[in-house]
């Protein structure tokens, strides 16, 4: 079975290559922007593509004929999304669009990945069908890229997630553990927000639901998250406890006082009763995740 994994040098994607590679049932194609940063061993394929293209991403649909897409590419940068709206808009509504449109010529199982920025965080943490109703560029954008994959003619999953934490080769997003740790073993103050509701998700647990769903070629929308309710703050506290650092460090504030350009929905966090009993999903908890993430960074 041919899956092709885009968005392969960002967090989740350096996740899905090792998985999907690993046992010989797959056979990966992974696609990322300019050179190959995942530090995998070799028994998968690297394309490089800019999947605004539409040109580009027809012919590696078209050469590799998946028989599965992952599309985890994004502009994932949320403040970036608010400034760029153009860039987002390409890149997060555009690009699926041109995946969509090249699945469907090979009938390829699309399996997308969204998140908890498509509800306003009024009333999390939120199931399957509750209404999505977004409050920033980012969030927007993932609902109309939401709505492509929805309207299509093909057999397609799109997996809702929240606040991912894990550990990448020369990442282009922050890593909130480390940036806990190394802040606080510097003796450095951190302001951390505490009126933000998440059900932060560890990134191999991300990527083990995808291979579940993958495995099924299971359809409809799944929340693939962490299952405890945390704020920012109880993460950073859990994380400078774990690391024996002073918690004294960390000063709580209300994210208003971060002054970013794009708003968060305050109460989000999913559920996830259907991923637990339509695939046997099986989080770890946010200390089992800190431990791994622990053995991981250096
Ligand atoms: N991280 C999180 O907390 C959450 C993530 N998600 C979603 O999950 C998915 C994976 O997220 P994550 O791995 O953390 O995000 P990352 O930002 O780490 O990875 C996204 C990848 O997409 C690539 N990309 C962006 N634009 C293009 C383009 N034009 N052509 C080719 N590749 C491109 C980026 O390339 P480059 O490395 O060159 O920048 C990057 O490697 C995304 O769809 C994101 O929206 C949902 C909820 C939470
Ligand atoms: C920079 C900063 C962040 N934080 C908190 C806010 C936030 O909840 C958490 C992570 O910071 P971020 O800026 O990455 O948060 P944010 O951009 O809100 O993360 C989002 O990313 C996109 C891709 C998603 O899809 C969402 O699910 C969510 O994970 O840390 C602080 O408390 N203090 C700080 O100084």
């Amino acid at each position: 079975m041919k899956v092709l994994i885009t968005g392969s040098n960002g967090l989740l994607g350096q996740h899905l290559i090792p998985l999907f590679a690993r046992d010989g049932k797959y056979s990966v194609i992974a696609t990322g922007r300019g050179t190959n940063r995942s530090p995998q061993g070799e028994n998968y394929i690297y394309e490089s593509a800019n999947l605004r293209d539409a040109g580009s991403v027809q012919q590696l649909v078209q050469k590799h004929q998946p028989d599965i897409i992952i599309h985890a590419g994004a502009m994932s940068q949320v403040d970036e999304c608010e400034k760029n709206k153009d860039a987002c808009w390409d890149t997060n509504v555009g690009a699926t669009r041109y995946l969509v449109n090249a699945a469907e010529k090979v009938n390829a199982f699309f399996l997308f990945l969204s998140t908890d920025f498509v509800f306003d965080g009024l009333s999390g943490p939120y199931n399957e069908d509750a209404a999505v109703n977004p409050i920033n560029y980012y969030g927007t954008s993932k609902v109309a890229a939401e709505r492509l994959v929805h309207n299509s003619k093909l057999q397609w999953a799109i997996v809702r997630t929240v606040l991912v934490y894990g550990v990448a080769n020369d990442p282009h997003r922050s890593n909130m553990i480390s940036w806990v740790r190394d802040n606080l073993r510097q003796g450095k103050k951190i302001k951390v927000v505490d009126d933000q509701v998440r059900t932060p998700t560890l990134c191999q647990d991300l990527a083990t639901g995808c291979l579940l769903i993958a495995d099924k070629k299971a359809t409809g929308y799944f929340n693939i998250s962490g299952k405890e309710i945390l704020t920012p703050y109880d993460m950073a506290e859990q994380t400078a406890t774990f690391f024996q650092l002073d918690t004294g460090l960390i000063e709580k504030i209300s994210s208003r006082s971060l002054a970013q350009p794009a708003a968060r929905p305050a109460k989000t966090g999913l559920l996830i009763n259907k991923a637990e009993q339509e695939l046997g999903y099986k989080p770890h908890t946010f200390a089992e995740g800190l431990e791994i993430v622990a053995g991981e960074i250096r």
